[in-house]
Order: C-alpha cells, then sequence, then structure tokens
C-alpha cells in the first residue's frame, strides 16, 4: 500500500496529523484514508463536479478549529453506520408522483410541509423505524419585539460530509458539490437526453424500464444535479414524469423539448439500490448523490409510495435488507471483504493484503523455478504450462524469417533477453545506474543515462541551424521553423514580422496560416457559391490564394 503513496498524498496526510497520531491509525484505517483521498485527488479536477473532501479532513478540521463541537467525530460515524440513511433523505423520498396521489396515505405524503419534523411523524406511523427528520435547532438570541424569521423550510440543504441539514450551504464545507446540465436550449428536439452532462452520465437503456441514466465515473456521495425540469401544471398529470412540490404545484417532464435528463432517472425498487434522493430547494426539485456511486452503475431515486406502489413496488418492504444479497456470504477473516462462496474465501484470504503470511502461499522448499524467467510454482504440471508460454523462452527460441534461427544476447543479471548486442550492452546500464553520473543537457532540464539520446535531444530541439525556439517570453520549443511560424502567427500575431515562412493569408477572413494543406481546408469552410477563385490566364491552375498566382 505505502508503495502506492504518491507525495501529494504524503503531504495532504501530514497537514491533517501529527507523526504519533498517524502512527496510531490502523493499517486497515490508513488503507481506507488513502483510498479516499486518492479518489478526492483524482476526481477533484472532473469538469463540472466539486468533489466534496474526505471525511477525515472535515473531521480533523472540525475537531483544530472547534474542540468544544458538540457532535465528536466518533459519534458521527456510529450514525451513519447504523443508519445508512440521511435524516433528509428518509423524509424526501415522501415527495409522491401526482397520479397517485388519491388514497387517504398519499394525500398524507403531499401535505405541503411547514416544519419537517410534522411530516417525519405522519411518516413513522407507517414505517416506525425511520427516524424523524432533523433541522439545525434554531439559536436566535432575544430581542425585544424582534425575532429573525426561520428560514422558508425549502432553503434546507444537507451536507453529506457533516451529516447535518444547513441553510443554503454547509457552513464548514462550502459550497455543496454540483454537476451541471449540459447546457442545450429550450424547445429543441431530444433536449431531455442532450442535457445529460458529458463525459460523466449517460442516457442508455435500463434493465428496469426504458431508457435509464448511468454513471460513466465514479460519483461521490453528495453531488447535487438538477434542477428537475419541465411544465409546470396545475392539475394532475398521468405521464408517469411529474413530481408533486410542496405548495402542491407540479413539474411535469412529459415533454423531452423542454424537460433534462433527469427524466430519465428511474425507480429504485429497494433501499439497497436506491443511490439517488430528491428534494426540495428553493421551490425546485433536485436530486443528491446519497451513496458513492461507481462508473456503469444506474442511477436510481425513489418515487415515493404512493406512485412506487403504482409500479408493483411494496413501500413496506423498502426498507428491508435484502437478504437474498447476504445469504451465502463468506466473510474474509483479515479485512471486511464478503466472499459468495467458500472457495472464493479461501483463495482471497491467501491473497489478501492484511493476510500476515500473504506472500507464503506454498511451501518455498519445495518450489519449483522457471529456467527462463525464475517464476516459482507450487505444482511441476503448472511449471510445465508456463514454460510452454514463458515469453523468454520464446524469445530463446526466436527463429527468423529466413528461417534461421537467430542469436541471442542474454542478460547475466535478469531474465532479459534481445537479438541485438548493442542493446544488451546499452541495457547493462540499468544494472549499474547508481552513482552513475547522467548526461545534462546544457540548455534545458532534459538528463539521460545514455550518451546517444542527449546527441539526438539536443540534435532535435537545440539545433543551432535554424532557431525553433518562440520568444524568450513563451519559450515553446518546436521541431521545425514550419511548426514554429505557425505557431507565432495564431498565438503570438505581433511577431509576424519574424515569419520567414510563406503566409497564406484567407481574404474573406482573418485567418492566416503557413500550411499550404490547411488553407485549402479552410478555404472549403467558406461556401462554395462566395468562394473567390483566382484563375491563371495560361492555364486551368486555379487557387483561392492571390498571391499563389
Ligand atoms: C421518470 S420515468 C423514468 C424513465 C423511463 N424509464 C423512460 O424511459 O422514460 C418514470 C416511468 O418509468 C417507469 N419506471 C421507472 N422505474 C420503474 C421501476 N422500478 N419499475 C417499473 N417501471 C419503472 C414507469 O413507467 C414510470 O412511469
Amino acid at each position: 500500500m505505502n508503495s502506492e503513496v504518491t507525495p501529494e498524498e504524503e503531504k495532504v496526510i501530514a497537514d491533517f496529523y501529527t507523526e504519533e497520531e498517524w502512527n496510531k491509525v490502523s493499517e486497515f484505517e490508513k488503507a481506507d484514508i488513502y483510498a479516499t483521498l486518492k479518489r478526492y485527488l483524482i476526481f477533484k479536477d472532473y469538469k463540472g463536479v466539486n468533489i466534496p473532501p474526505p471525511d477525515f479532513m472535515i473531521k480533523r478540521k472540525r475537531l483544530n478549529n472547534n474542540s468544544t463541537s458538540k457532535q465528536s467525530p466518533d459519534k458521527t460515524e456510529d450514525v451513519s453506520l447504523n443508519d445508512g440513511k440521511s435524516t433528509e433523505e428518509k423524509s424526501v423520498q415522501q415527495y409522491d408522483y401526482q397520479n397517485a396521489s388519491s388514497s387517504k396515505e398519499n394525500d398524507d405524503h403531499n401535505q405541503p410541509q411547514q416544519k419537517p419534523q410534522k411530516k417525519s411523524n405522519g411518516k413513522g406511523e407507517e414505517h416506525p423505524e425511520v427516524p424523524p427528520k432533523k433541522y439545525p435547532k434554531r439559536s436566535v438570541p432575544a430581542k425585544n419585539y424582534h425575532e429573525p424569521e426561520e428560514p422558508k423550510d425549502d432553503r434546507y440543504v444537507y451536507c453529506d460530509n457533516c451529516e447535518e441539514d444547513c441553510v443554503d450551504y454547509c457552513k464548514t464545507c462550502g459550497k455543496l458539490s454540483f454537476l451541471k446540465d449540459y447546457p442545450v436550449r429550450m424547445n429543441t428536439a431530444d433536449r431531455a437526453r442532450k442535457t445529460c452532462p458529458k463525459g460523466v452520465l449517460i442516457v442508455r437503456p435500463s434493465n428496469i424500464h426504458g431508457l435509464g441514466v448511468f454513471a460513466l465515473k465514479w460519483l461521490p456521495k453528495g453531488v447535487q444535479m438538477g434542477p428537475y425540469e419541465g411544465q409546470a401544471a396545475k392539475q394532475e398529470s398521468k405521464s408517469g414524469y411529474a413530481w408533486k412540490l410542496r405548495d402542491g404545484k407540479l413539474i411535469d417532464a412529459a415533454n423531452e423539448r423542454n424537460s433534462n435528463y433527469l427524466r430519465y432517472v428511474n425507480c429504485a425498487r429497494n433501499s439497497d439500490e436506491q443511490n439517488l434522493v430528491a428534494f426540495q430547494y428553493d421551490g425546485k426539485l433536485f436530486y443528491r448523490t446519497c451513496k458513492n456511486i461507481g462508473a456503469g452503475e444506474e442511477l436510481l431515486v425513489y418515487y415515493g409510495h404512493s406512485f412506487a406502489k403504482t409500479l408493483g413496488i411494496d413501500p413496506k418492504r423498502f426498507y428491508e435488507p435484502n437478504t437474498s444479497k447476504v445469504k451465502n456470504y463468506y466473510p474474509c477473516k483479515h479485512c471486511h471483504i464478503g466472499l459468495s462462496t467458500e472457495q472464493f474465501k479461501a483463495a482471497h484470504q491467501l491473497r489478501c493484503k492484511y493476510n500476515p503470511n500473504r506472500m507464503i502461499t506454498f511451501d518455498v522448499n519445495k518450489a519449483v523455478t522457471c529456467q527462463y524467467c525464475c517464476r516459482c510454482f507450487e505444482k511441476v504440471e503448472d511449471l510445465e504450462e508456463h514454460e510452454k508460454r514463458c515469453r523468454y523462452h520464446r524469445k530463446k527460441t526466436a527463429v527468423h524469417s529466413c528461417g534461421e534461427e537467430m542469436k541471442q544476447f542474454r542478460c547475466s543479471e535478469c531474465p532479459y533477453v534481445t537479438k541485438y548486442a548493442k542493446d544488451l550492452k546499452r541495457h547493462g546500464i540499468t544494472h549499474s545506474k547508481e552513482g552513475r553520473e547522467r548526461f545534462r543537457c546544457s540548455q534545458c532540464t532534459f538528463t539521460t543515462y545514455y550518451k546517444d539520446s542527449l546527441i539526438k535531444h539536443i540534435s532535435r530541439l537545440h539545433s543551432s541551424s535554424s532557431s525553433k525556439f518562440c520568444y524568450e517570453g513563451c519559450k515553446r520549443i518546436f521541431l521545425s521553423k514550419n511548426m514554429l511560424d505557425s505557431h507565432i502567427l495564431k498565438m503570438h500575431p505581433s511577431l509576424i514580422g519574424s515569419v520567414s515562412s510563406k503566409i497564406r493569408a484567407c481574404l474573406e477572413c482573418k485567418y492566416k496560416t503557413t500550411h499550404k494543406a490547411n488553407f485549402t481546408r479552410h478555404m472549403l469552410t467558406h461556401s462554395k457559391e462566395n468562394a473567390q477563385y483566382f484563375q491563371c490566364s495560361a492555364c486551368q491552375y486555379k487557387t483561392y490564394d492571390k498571391s499563389l498566382i
């Protein structure tokens, strides 16, 4: 594990843990911290997604910044482990589709909410395991005849890192992660599908129903998306694409020309597969990831009890654990992984990185070794099978296309084989790199162990015959003068005087280039009727470039 830790990750760890604290963290936890940190460092550069920092950053920051915090980090973790669902996500699932709002139970669910607590009480009767929704307590200082107004109920957002409701944004983490729609004009054909964020999500056929939305990349818990777009409607809709907001208004995404990709999100059949929650914010409906979502997974939200019923989903069993999944579960005795069969468990335990004896998977004294590559095997049959395919063996018996067996040059220190003596000599350097001097380029930072590589480098990039450096402020290096000239035309038009290659200028626009082929291609972009040709008076030659005539 440690071998994969990058200096950047080490630096972050050092920012959050003292050496003594870090030494106290178990190997298992360290692996988990590195895994989440690695994902965070990769994902934070994704276009359109702001990934929240891993738990330990938030919690440790909170520990350092606010030692009198009312809830200890351990406590927070316990809540998420035991419960698995945020308070908000349990109550927002009640935003039912309009077409299922006729029954008594649904009428209850569709009541506009004044206070979230009231709503969870109503739900508790039907599903006692769901805890009531918690909102931050108001800490309003007593003032004469004036009390600041409590924020409107739908200004609350839930922060998955802090596991707290916040007004508008999280005060610890700042703005919460948001995945923006791909911008497409309203009233465009197939607009809903086109708004799907490129490279992150995709709309494609689903095993559950029709089309669904799938992740193309790993998505962390807590990413918000939306708002759910569609037409505002006052009357009941039977389209199957309408959400009812708290004030009773409907937002109906039946029309693909003025809705967005969220209309394609299917309904989760149980809480295990649910990975999105719907929530209302500032009069609009949004979705938020309530779990980490792997690449290839379908995004699934719960439509609410009444609509789920119409799809054949039993709301009473929605939160029951999926027993079929855990029936044949064989836990590894070294780590948290569960395997589906005894055999898989045995095979995994041998290789498990937390198994202290994992390297000794067989009796080393009885091991047999491949004569070509030195790989060890427990059984002779396995060795024989391997030797037939060993790539170093294949190299040894290489035959030239003329039919003659080719001579092999073998390294005495490793299994390296080559057909050329000079390659073997060059390869020998790799075994004596330590203490060996590197050849350095005097004009740039390039270094190499091989003298010929340095000569090649200088002749390609720093040859004095023609200057291929751009001016000092830019410092770009080009392999040919023509490439440098093209670069100057495009990036530094003020230096056009220094361009020695022939410049081809378009008469219809400002386009200039030194490449003939590019110029011809460019001219095709102007419509043919308007394109101005120049014809040679002596022959059939035609050109767009007056200077060529
Ligand atoms: C918002 S749309 C979802 C996108 C839909 N799959 C499509 O291709 O347009 C809701 C409709 O999808 C279908 N649907 C969604 N989830 C379902 C589920 N779990 N089981 C059966 N049908 C479902 C229902 O017909 C529902 O009216």
